[in-house]
């Protein structure tokens, strides 16, 4: 069938999306490695000694999941190795990278991009982007809870986040590896509200079948009533 991937800022809402498509398509999830990343809360504690391994850790898993999404032919991945190189060029370009990094790095994802090139299957058939306000991705971080993402936990995030949100918009409309689509992240609130979340199954269902990835007279008959 069919390879979705989500992309989107920090909190906007995709490995939760992932777990909601994944079921009412009857495909598999992919998620992004978080609360078992090693890395990761020593990224958070001194970015700049971290940003560069931290960024190996996240390619590395990316690469693997890619891999096997493609292989099976039949999945959803909650972000995926076409974001990586935004983050890091962004961690670059604040200064938490060397040039011998930063040139390490793109010939090692240029290599890796090499290899999907010879998959079988080369791109996912949809990205579904979530857009969200910065308010927004706020509220969801503090929500969620991670403590190293609050900015109570170090005063520059307030920058990092908002200069994240300014390098998705040109990621965004240059990503060109397959058909892509935006979620209203802002407004339609899937987690909680039945109706938000049958509009935004609708809005992808639509998109797949405006790309012949889903019959026009598709039709899912799964509850998606949300649980108590
Ligand atoms: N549309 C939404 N409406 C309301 N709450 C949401 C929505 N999307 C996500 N949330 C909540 O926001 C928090 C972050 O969501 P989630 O973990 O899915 O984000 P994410 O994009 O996967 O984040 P990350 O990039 O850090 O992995 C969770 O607590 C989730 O329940
Ligand atoms: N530096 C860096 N590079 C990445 O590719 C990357 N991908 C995700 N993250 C951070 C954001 C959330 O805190 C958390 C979960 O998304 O991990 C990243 N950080």
């Amino acid at each position: 069938m069919t390879v979705i991937v989500l992309s989107g800022p920090i909190g906007a809402g995709k490995s939760s999306l992932t777990g909601i498509l994944a079921n009412y398509l009857g495909t598999k999830p992919f998620y992004e490695s978080v609360d078992d990343n090693p890395v990761l809360p020593l990224f958070y504690a001194d970015p700049e000694k971290y940003a560069f391994l931290l960024q190996v850790y996240f390619l590395n898993t990316r690469f693997h999941s890619i891999k096997e999404a493609l292989t099976q032919d039949n999945n959803v991945l909650d972000r995926s190795i076409y974001e990586d190189a935004l983050f890091f060029q962004m961690n670059a370009d604040i200064g938490r990278a060397t040039t011998e990094e930063v040139d390490t790095y793109y010939e090692l994802l240029h290599n890796m991009m090499g290899e999907l090139d010879r998959m079988p299957k080369k791109n996912p058939d949809l990205l579904v982007h979530i857009n969200v306000s910065y308010d927004t991705m706020i509220k969801r971080i503090q929500k969620r809870g991670r403590p190293y993402e609050q900015l109570s936990y170090d005063s520059t995030l307030e920058d990092y986040y908002k200069r994240l949100l300014r390098y998705y918009k040109p990621w965004y409309e240059k990503y060109d590896y397959s058909p892509k689509m935006e979620i209203d992240g802002d407004k339609l609130d899937f987690m909680s509200s039945e109706k938000d979340r049958e509009i935004v199954l609708d809005q992808i269902v639509d998109k797949l079948k405006e790309v012949g990835k889903l019959p026009e007279d598709w039709d899912k008959s799964t509850d998606i009533r949300i649980e108590a």
